[in-house]
């Protein structure tokens, strides 16, 4: 797939390569993505792909990730533009990680928990000027079904 990417695009692609997590580590599998320090930019193998930015699994990447990717979206909703943040790829690679929708350990804030502190923080500093009303949805596809929360 060919994606046009910089900034006049609104379509912006990421990558968070996740380090190798237990059982991959006692089967003696191998990293083969390495991110291309100060590039956004992934190596595999003799191949290079860039996105427009790649966070690998030091650091804070979600921290680096919101700031960076989701937080101008944040802001824009103020100005009554629309955004939609959705992590795509295959099973076990980290999109409920990356997300934050398991948080299990008080060290990992995924995206979703750090757009409603920055949401949550803007309407309270505008609303005594404006009044905001908030919907919920939620969906997620568990073993191909589909559930839908709406709040
Ligand atoms: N950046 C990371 N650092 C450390 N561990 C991670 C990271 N990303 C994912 N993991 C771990 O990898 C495992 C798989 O991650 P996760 O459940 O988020 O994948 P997923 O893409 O949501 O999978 P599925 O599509 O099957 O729901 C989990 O044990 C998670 O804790």
């Amino acid at each position: 797939m060919t994606m046009e990417h910089g900034e006049d695009c609104c379509v912006k692609v990421a990558v968070h390569a996740r380090p190798l997590i237990g059982d991959e580590k006692l089967q003696g599998c191998k990293d083969c993505v390495t991110v291309v320090p100060g590039k956004p930019q992934v190596q595999i193998g003799t191949h290079s792909f860039t996105f427009d930015h790649v966070y690998g699994s030091s650091g804070t990447p979600s921290a680096a990730m919101f700031d960076e990717c989701v937080a101008p979206l944040v802001g824009g909703l103020f100005q009554g533009y629309n955004a939609t943040v959705l992590a795509y790829g295959q099973t076990g690679s980290g999109k409920t990680y990356t997300m934050g929708t398991a948080c299990k350990e008080a060290t990992h804030v995924g995206i979703i928990p750090r757009a409603m502190a920055a949401l949550f923080d803007k309407i309270d500093k505008l609303k005594n000027q404006v009044d905001f009303q908030l919907r919920v949805s939620f969906i997620e596809e568990v073993e191909n079904v589909i559930e839908l929360y709406v709040c």
